[in-house]
């Protein structure tokens, strides 16, 4: 005779560690990895799921603690396991911390809400029914097995009132059930006609369909603003559709891309399931289920959906494919972009990787530039030209040093007689400036005293609006002093410097008729409201929007005529090892902003420093170029892509403590003649929400295994509890 035996089950927990647990399941079979289950871990209950390899410390069968529940939820996908794995791994971050960002709110997990319902029950059909008898009985048909219809719809087919079919339960005539009713979301239709493609998104289009059906590859769609890189790649999505195969579209800042949604519904006739981090506690659960249950055919989300559970995946773009928001830098730092062309090779399917400004390590992996060979399986996509007869819009430096604004301004002449015109012409104009609130320095006009945040190494940004001095760092904020906390003076504050705020102030006095709005995250806070803004803007409802990198993402208004960059300059200060990039990245996406149909749009770019680089190859138009050169200097100087970086950070509230583990870190840095090791040094910004921080910075060669290198030098590190580590692959950010 067989007794039930307990099984060993692995549960990884979403706590900061490594490893899974042992637990033991009484009388059952082990539930297959990814599955859900509740277990004691300390004097606590905890969701964690079923992982696919046994605890390397293997604990006494008889000290195991139980499994507790095994819910009912789908498994997460066997794919979905790996990639975190692989995510862990090239990340340096814990497993379970991984964990935790693919289980993103456990209410996700509840089952489905479920609706009373009525099939035909056992008692046989009486001689001489009722009319309303009869009805029903006719609606849930005569046999007992039929599919059950959900109360409400049944009592209105059979015009029967929800107590007489209570009744007819009661009778045996019916039988009560829960059914689940959620059916999913609706599903676009690759079916319906595309827009008619131009020869040379016909092409890209064509290679990307090639790329579905062979379900792998790497595609850098790389298009001129307005060439219609969206429109490409709605074409491989359709292909993955048609082939029965889901697809993923991470953009970033999902909440402001509505006019992207639109899109997708005049292709598809339906929105795609949308996965950000705006929803409701409700939506989310539905949403997760429907992806969970296979029931979501297209997912567009910022970075965080790439670890939903997903399955039968046959596409993967990243529209946008350059811009920082994919960086994850908290809890968990990873970059969406890298961590999706991985994600794509464990699915088994193609990704687009799609911009007009592609990052410097993209463009070295698609093989353009000349520098090395393309790497296996990419693809250099190109649409030169803009989609339809709208030239590229002219762009002009304004050399600030002989232009000066005037004083106590901030628009030139020459850009203010460009708002004038354009006003005067009916159209529309942008000014960029990335520096949100009225002005970036307060201080004391009679003793300089400089107002900086208490919790962090920075200065306090005025915001008028609110009548306020904030930190953009840690949140802190005070209202604007009445005088000054140093020297005592009454009404001695200066505020130095525009932001936007300050800018809408000047063009308000400037042009008192024309209507203005200002788009930042301070005045534009929610989805909605972005929304309503940028709906406000395709409307004409607006003359002159002025806002920060918010208005350089993707839109597009039609009679914008005008684009004026007020301070080009403000991201090349600093010495970023990718401030150039960005900077021309930014520009060159809010430039393309400017007269994108009928009208021919003009750029006017304000910079102290016209020979730059960035600001030459933006004048000049030619982004190959400028490349090249950066790309060299980045060989030169042994720096991503062309050589490999880690960051580590050491944190806490004690700065001794911190200055301590910093230098036993680095003097415990293990030879080895391919990597340095630079610091540790205080960090930029030195004290960061009350903590204070060291960096240390790992150099290498592109070939060198860096993780390897830092898992032998990390794990043999104890840090006082007062200290924390945090490592950055491929650091995007230097603060
Ligand atoms: N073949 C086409 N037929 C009709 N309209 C098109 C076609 N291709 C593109 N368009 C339109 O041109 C505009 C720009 O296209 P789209 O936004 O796809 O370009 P993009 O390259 O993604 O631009 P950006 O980089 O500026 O976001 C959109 O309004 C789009 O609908
Ligand atoms: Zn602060």
């Amino acid at each position: 005779m067989a007794f039930p035996v307990p099984v060993i089950v692995p549960v990884l927990l979403p706590l900061p560690l490594d490893q899974p647990y042992d637990y033991l399941l009484a009388n059952g079979d082990a539930p297959s990895p990814g599955s859900f289950v509740v277990v004691p871990f300390g004097p606590r209950e905890l969701l964690g799921i079923v992982w696919s390899r046994r605890s390397p410390r293997p604990v006494a069968t008889a000290r195991l603690k139980s499994v507790q529940t095994v819910l009912d939820t789908p498994p997460l996908p066997p794919t979905l396991l790996a990639f975190m794995q692989t995510v862990a791994d090239h990340t340096l971050t814990p497993l379970g911390q991984v964990l935790r960002l693919a289980i993103a709110s456990t209410s996700a997990l509840a089952p489905a809400p479920l609706k009373l319902a009525y099939r035909r029950g056992p008692a046989p059909m009486p001689v001489k029914p009722s009319i309303v008898t009869a009805r029903v009985l006719a609606a849930v048909g005569e046999v007992p097995g039929e599919a059950p219809i959900v109360a409400a719809e049944l009592g209105k087919r059979a015009k029967a009132s929800a107590a007489a079919l209570r009744q007819l339960a009661l009778d045996g005539l019916l039988q009560a059930v829960e059914v689940d009713t959620d059916g999913g979301p609706a599903s676009p239709d690759p079916e319906r006609p595309p827009l008619a493609l131009d020869p040379q998104q016909e092409v890209a289009a064509a290679e990307l369909v090639a790329m579905v059906e062979a379900k792998s590859g790497v595609a850098l769609l790389d298009g001129v603003p307005g060439s219609g890189k969206t429109e490409v790649y709605f074409e491989a999505v359709a292909a993955a559709l048609r082939a029965g195969r889901k697809v993923l579209v991470l953009l970033p800042e999902i909440a402001l891309s509505a006019q992207w949604l639109e899109r997708f519904v005049r292709r598809f006739g339906e929105v795609p399931v949308a996965w950000h981090s705006g929803l409701t506690s409700a939506q989310r659960r539905d949403r997760w289920r429907w992806i969970a249950r296979g029931q979501a055919k297209v997912v567009v989300g910022a970075r965080s959906a790439l670890f939903l559970p997903l399955t039968d995946l046959g596409l993967i773009v990243v529209d946008e494919e350059h811009d920082q928001s994919f960086k994850q830098e908290e809890g968990g730092i990873y970059h969406a972009r890298d961590m999706a062309i991985r994600r794509a090779a464990i699915e088994g399917c193609p990704i687009v990787l799609a911009s007009a400004t592609p990052s410097l390590e993209t463009i070295l992996a698609a093989g353009l530039g000349g520098h090395v060979e393309p790497e296996a399986n990419w693809r250099h996509l190109h649409l030169p030209a803009r989609h339809g007869t709208a030239p590229a819009a002219a762009l002009e430096l304004i050399d600030l040093r002989r232009q000066r604004p005037p004083r106590g301004a901030f628009l030139s002449v020459r850009l203010r007689q460009a708002l004038q015109d354009t006003l005067e012409r009916d159209g529309q104009s942008l000014l960029f400036l990335n520096r949100r609130g009225y002005a970036p320095l307060a201080l004391c006009r009679a003793c300089g005293h400089r107002f900086r945040c208490p919790n962090c190494s920075a200065w306090l940004t005025a915001h008028r609006l609110r009548r306020r001095l904030q930190c953009h760092h840690c949140g802190y904020g005070m209202p604007e002093p009445a005088h000054c906390p140093s020297c005592g003076t009454v009404d001695s504050l200066a505020l130095s410097g525009p932001g936007v705020e300050r800018v809408a102030e000047e063009v308000r006095q400037l042009l008192p008729e024309a209507r203005i709005a200002v788009m930042t995250s301070d005045t534009v806070g929610t989805a909605n409201a972005a929304e309503a803004l940028v709906a406000a803007m395709a409307a004409r409802e607006v003359d002159i929007l002025i806002g920060t990198q918010m208005v350089a993402k993707g839109h597009h208004f039609p009679d914008l005529l005008t684009v004026g960059v007020i301070d080009a300059d403000l991201g090349l200060a600093g010495g970023d090892l990718r401030a150039s990039e960005r900077t021309f990245q930014l520009l060159y996406q809010v430039a393309g902003r400017a007269g994108r149909e009928a009208r021919a749009g003009r750029v006017l770019v304000q910079t102290h420093v016209p020979d730059h680089p960035v600001l030459q190859a933006l004048a000049s138009g030619d982004r190959d170029r400028f490349l090249q050169v950066e790309l060299a200097e980045r060989q030169e100087a042994g720096m991503p892509p062309l050589g490999r970086l880690a960051a580590l950070i050491l944190s806490g509230p004690e700065r001794p403590l911190v200055e301590k583990a910093a230098r036993e870190l680095a003097r415990a840095a293990p030879f080895d003649p391919d990597i340095r090791v630079l610091g540790p040094a205080q960090a930029p910004i030195a004290l960061l929400r009350g903590r204070w921080r060291e960096r240390l910075l790992v150099k290498a060669s592109a070939e060198v295994d860096l993780q390897a290198y830092l898992r032998g030098w990390l794990g043999a590190q104890k840090f006082s509890s007062k200290v924390m580590l945090t490592v950055d692959i491929d650091p995007q950010s230097f603060f």
